[in-house]
């Protein structure tokens, strides 16, 4: 077995196997909690840059399969697993986690102690970090390379605050996505048409929307208001995404223009924190994150407890309390309301604005993985979407 090492940004580092490929990598730590799910977290776009703890033990049991994908690739910059499969066993699975991690470059640490690691993590906050094995751990003499000289490389990688990330991820081209028969063809006309614009968008967002019998335009992350005006939709998407929200100005300036026009408007966990930026509240780096799929948030309309899937190292800073007015140009976009709150921590979960048709969740209704808990967000998107035909 080939040794790897993880080397931590405050000079931590822990020893363990090399998994997947070998070679060095660098990027943010974070851990995720959940069970299962490990292909759709690997190809989350919005881990772009990112280094995955698993703090479940054992991973890779039922292999990899062709469907669960959420993109086309592995994004994360690197996995770290404490024991993975020996076997890989299901009906579906095409290939080992191990082949698939090493076939994409994605370098990887196995039998570290993830409790421990996490717990750092937890009580420090993510941080840079790097994995360093084969011919990165060794200098040409052969001999392995001192740890200062490995911490030298991390301290050079650049940190998620103040990163822009999404048009690395974002397709290049635009395309359609809707409900298909057996044919090939359209199942029938689309119940209304939406611009989603890809800032990391997961397969399936647009696949929910499709199934509801929306036509989705997915755009890439540099598409105009002309772009969005373009494809005649009846409400407009923003996707999940990598990145530091505070960095996205692009984004923030198309989604204002929406806003203008009261274009009905839906966002996903980076769509959130954006549409809370357009709205004028800020947006800050949690300690730690929300990463898995077993957060309880409250829709505080309601009063239902959700069980949801996240993923985000950012949050939005909105008064929880009351109808606060979006500061943005003197409160030109009207009262706001949290509707979502994490019941962990308290963290802003939810946005409604109320004199816009404009909402967005920090979380993943889309479920993949994940419980499908929140699912009734994509009808209440249907639904504005149809209040706004129905008012104009
Ligand atoms: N999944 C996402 O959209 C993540 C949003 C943002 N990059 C964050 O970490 O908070």
């Amino acid at each position: 077995m080939t040794d790897a090492v993880l080397v931590l940004e405050d000079g931590r580092t822990f020893t363990g196997q090399a998994y997947g490929a070998t070679g060095s990598t660098l990027g943010e730590i974070v851990f995720n909690t959940g069970m299962t799910g490990y292909q759709e977290t690997l190809t989350d776009p919005s881990y772009h840059r990112q280094i995955v703890v698993m703090t479940a033990p054992h991973i890779g049991n039922t292999g990899v399969n062709d469907d669960d994908p959420e993109s086309a690739r592995i994004w994360v910059a690197a996995y770290v697993v404490r024991d993975p499969a020996r076997r890989a066993s299901n009906w579906r699975s095409r290939r080992t986690l191990d082949d698939d991690l090493a076939a994409q470059g994605i370098v990887g640490i196995s039998g570290i102690d993830t409790r421990a690691l996490t717990r750092h993590l937890r009580e420090l906050g993510v941080m840079r970090a790097g994995i360093f094995s084969g011919d990165a751990l060794v200098d040409g003499g052969g001999d392995r390379r001192p740890d200062d000289e490995l911490l030298t490389e991390v301290l050079a990688a650049p940190a998620m605050a103040g990163a822009d990330l999404a048009g690395e991820v974002s397709t290049d081209t635009a395309y359609v996505v809707e409900a298909l028969g057996p044919d090939g063809e359209p199942l029938g006309t689309p119940v209304a048409t939406v611009a989603a614009v890809d800032l990391g968008i997961k397969a399936m967002t647009p696949q929910r929307m499709a199934e509801r019998g929306i036509r989705v335009h997915v755009l890439p992350s540099t598409a105009s208001i002309d772009d969005v005006l373009a494809t005649e939709a009846d409400g407009v998407f923003f996707s999940n995404g990598p990145g530091d929200p505070g960095a996205a100005t692009h984004e923030i300036d198309l989604l204002r223009e929406v806003l203008d026009r009261r274009i009905p408007f839906f966002g996903i966990c980076y769509g959130n924190q954006l549409l809370g930026r357009a709205l004028g509240f800020g947006t800050y780096k949690l300690g730690y994150g929300h990463r898995g799929v077993n957060q309880p948030v409250i829709d505080r309309a309601t009063g239902k407890v959700e069980i949801t899937a996240h993923n985000h190292g950012f949050a939005v800073d909105a008064p929880l309390d009351g109808e606060s007015v979006a500061p943005h140009d003197g409160g030109r976009y009207g009262r706001v309301v949290v509707s979502h709150v994490d019941l962990n921590d308290d963290v802003v979960e939810g946005l409604r604005a109320l004199d816009l048709p404009a909402f967005s969740v920090q979380y993943h209704p889309e479920a993949a993985a994940g419980p499908h808990d929140a699912a009734y967000l994509f009808d209440r998107f249907l639904d504005l979407m149809n209040d706004q035909k129905g008012a104009a």
